[in-house]
């Protein structure tokens, strides 16, 4: 139970300043409770925070201030805070770095009544500027939802002179907006599909499983197109029958808003929507209707798991193996594994949904820890694609074509019969290499480590580092020789420009996630492909996840060895679920489908367990090759990087880590490195990188936590350790 302080209490309050401890303050004018969301007077300012608990002491009692004001919003729960704290110790985070992600919200303190918002009038301007056009543009993106004028300005990349014009000329209009309006209620006793035996005994043993109100993880694996969605969405409406609340993360945006479509259709309502493309009035108010329980059923990104539920008694992870779901900045966690600590806090159920399942799942189902469900067969008469390899060593293609012959000419008959196909290759932009031909040069970044990608479309080229972007130069910026400088290697666009030589009259539609696209855009362009606007889609990853194209019956991979270079532990599982998520694109309804998948490595063991439809044999293979170098999830990983500024520091800091190397292997951890990192400069940051091994079952964070304790961290020192790490650039 929350405490309740008295008037004049000490309470400690954790706000979301970059302190390593909570402040004590006194209780206001009747009195706080634990948990409450409080304004307190810091220095000259006054901050966000929550009270923690009892104050702490240890201050000069004379100089404890009063909190300053109660906000009216329901406190965080205990359970909460207990999440809160656990995530912030597993992640070697500051604590006040979580309650961050547990308050992302602005406004969160402002009292509830009208806002003034934009809204697009009916007027046309007097004249058109670019500006103007982007303000409508973004207007008629969001679906003219009303925008505050600052963030309207700022999305459409405008000054508010603009948007004063375009009211003045009755093209916009300032509306008042009820703050907080309430969300329809879902209807969890509308009527489901008919299920198919499969789904429906999937959908009967989770929906009992929600009803148990006590924890559990199951592992749900479908192959394509067996129509998970439906099946968990039963466990959804047990959830929603008993009262409690339900939140399903889903890896991509423009699928969030594919699945408010098909909530609607089985529930009758749309659920809250949360992700970084929700505007700043609808994040504050989904936040307070999850907190005040109002909120059934949330869909939304990882951070959607920092939502205050008062109840949550189900969290579906869908696409559970999907990389987006760790986050790779700031609060190093995933999404996924921190959802099942979130349920056990809450006696809820976790379901973990893919066709493709990380090892880490797969795992924890075989040792029990997880119950499993398989769906095997697809829903209604599609069947799975058939599988086949092209050996690129027997092709001859011209330098720049990566198209081969078989894959163009199966591809030209689709086209002709009227049906889709679909090239995949999992690299955006152009070309990964701009060189000179005359010096040998390589353009690449002057803030990082690395190669300037060449984007076609925008003319520019970026940096996938750091983003930073710059025209395409005439001369080589080395030798400054003219006209000899040339794209290297494959990439999406340059691929749709090869499609396009080969069937010249195809509508080909290219779909990469730097298209500057908003999510509903994306959805949009998504649905218009689905419907038959194009017969030839060229996609990276983007395309592999979720979407149902129903006219698609072939599938084809252009580099299927692309993934398989290079020292990542999961090389062989990411390319694995990476082929046979964009294979399952193919054939989904009456059709057949099939997918053609360009290797020079046809006998990769790889390469032939995703031929051969065995997941069985691929997850057990693999699992037996981690466990032999007991690497995850047999054995405990700590990913570390010392950045900064200036080199020899950098060097400095990470030669005292590995002298300190006893304190880890204390704990029966080895620590390897340091060594410069594969991208050893980022934004004009030096990296080196350490690696911490150990067995499983160690207690791998207070060591960690000595071990990094009392560094000297001046100026732009970092020292980041991600644990469990997915990536080790
Ligand atoms: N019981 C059902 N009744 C009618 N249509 C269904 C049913 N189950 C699935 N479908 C349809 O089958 C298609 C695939 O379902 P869904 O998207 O849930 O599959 P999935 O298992 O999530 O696939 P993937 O892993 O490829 O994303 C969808 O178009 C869905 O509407
Ligand atoms: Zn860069």
């Amino acid at each position: 139970m929350p405490i309740h302080f008295e008037e004049g209490a000490l309470v400690a309050v954790l706000t979301t300043q970059p302190l390593d401890r909570t402040l004590d303050y006194r209780a206001p004018a009747g009195g706080v409770r634990q948990g409450a969301f409080v304004e307190v007077p810091l220095g000259p300012r006054r901050v966000l925070g929550t009270v923690w608990g009892p104050g702490e002491g240890g201050f000069d009692p004379s100089k404890i201030r009063a909190v300053h004001r109660v906000l009216d919003l329901p406190p965080m729960r205990p359970e909460m805070q207990t999440f809160l704290t656990q995530v912030a110790d597993y992640t070697l985070s500051p604590l006040p770095a979580v309650l961050r992600l547990a308050t992302r919200v602005p406004g969160l303190g402002d009292a509830p009544g009208a806002r003034k918002v934009y809204q697009l009038a009916e007027a046309e301007p007097d004249r058109w500027t670019d500006a103007r056009r982007r303000v409508v543009e973004t207007m008629k993106e969001y679906g003219n939802l009303g925008f505050a004028p600052g963030e309207l300005a700022s999305l459409s990349g405008v000054s508010s002179s603009v948007l004063k014009g375009l009211e003045a000329q009755g093209v916009l209009m300032r509306i008042d907006l009820p703050r907080d309006a309430p969300f329809p209620r879902l209807d969890p006793a509308a009527p489901a599909r008919d299920l198919s035996e499969d789904q429906a005994r999937a959908a009967r043993i989770l929906r009992e499983a929600v009803r148990s109100r006590r924890y559990g993880t199951t592992l749900l694996k479908g192959v394509t197109g067996s129509g998970k969605t439906e099946v968990y969405l039963e466990a959804v409406a047990a959830a929603l029958e008993q009262g409690r609340q339900a939140l399903v993360l889903l890896p991509e945006i423009a699928l969030t808003v594919e699945f408010l479509d098909r909530v609607e259709r089985r529930f009758g309502a749309r659920p809250v929507e949360w992700h970084s493309g929700v505007t700043q009035a609808e994040r504050r108010r989904a936040w307070k209707a999850v907190a005040s329980g109002e909120a059934q059923l949330v869909v939304g990104a990882r951070s959607a798991l920092f939502l205050p539920f008062t109840d949550p008694g189900l969290i579906i992870v869908d696409e559970e193996h999907d990389g987006s779901y760790k986050q790779e900045d700031g609060v190093l966690y995933s999404a996924r594994d921190m959802a099942v600590l979130r349920a056990s806090l809450s006696r809820g159920q976790v379901v973990l949904a893919s066709a493709t399942p990380s090892l880490e799942s797969w795992t924890n189902a075989r040792a029990g820890k997880y119950a499993r469900l398989d769906l095997t067969e697809r829903f209604g008469t599609a069947s799975l694609p058939d599988m086949q390899a092209i050996d690129m060593r027997a092709e001859t293609l011209e330098t720049g074509r990566w198209i081969s012959e078989p894959l163009a000419a199966e591809v030209g008959r689709r086209i002709a019969d009227g049906e889709q196909a679909l090239l995949f290759i999992n690299r955006r932009g152009f070309a990964p290499l701009t060189i000179c031909r005359a010096c040998g040069h390589q353009v690449g970044c002057t803030d990082c480590d690395a190669r300037m990608v060449e984007h076609r479309f925008q003319r520019r080229l970026m940096c996938h580092q750091c983003g930073a972007t710059a025209p395409i130069p005439e001369t080589c910026p080395s030798c400054g020789v003219a006209g000899r400088l040339a794209a290297i290697g494959p990439g999406v666009e340059r691929l749709a420009e090869e499609a396009s030589g080969l069937f010249p009259d195809a509508r080909i539609a290219v779909l990469s996630s730097d298209l500057a696209m908003s999510a509903r855009a994306m959805k949009q362009r998504i649905d218009q492909i689905a419907g038959g606007e194009a017969d030839l889609i060229v996609g990276t990853q983007l395309v592999a996840k979720g979407h149902n194209f129903p006219l698609l019956t072939l599938v084809g991979v252009i580099d299927a060895d692309l993934g398989l270079q290079g020292g990542d532990l999961r090389a062989a599982e990411k390319t694995y679920q990476l082929i046979r998520q964009v294979a399952g694109r193919a054939g989904r309804a009456d059709k057949p489908g099939q997918a053609l998948i360009q290797t020079h490595q046809p006998d990769h063991p790889v390469i032939r367990a995703i031929l051969s439809n065995d997941d069985e044999a691929f997850f057990t293979a693999e699992a037996a090759m981690r466990e032999a170098a007991a690497t995850p999830p047999f054995g405990r990983m700590a990913g570390v990087v010392v950045s900064g500024t200036d080199l020899p520091q950098v060097t400095a800091v990470a030669r005292e880590l590995a002298r300190r190397a006893p304190l880890l292997s204390g704990v029966g951890a080895t620590l390897f490195g340091p060594a410069p990192a594969p991208v050893a400069r980022i934004r004009g940051r030096h990296r080196m990188r350490l690696l911490v091994k150990a067995p499983r079952g160690t207690r791998l964070q207070p060591a960690l936590q000595t071990w990094r304790a009392g560094l000297k961290l001046g100026g732009t020192l970092r020292v980041t350790i991600d644990i469990d790490p997915q990536s080790f650039y």
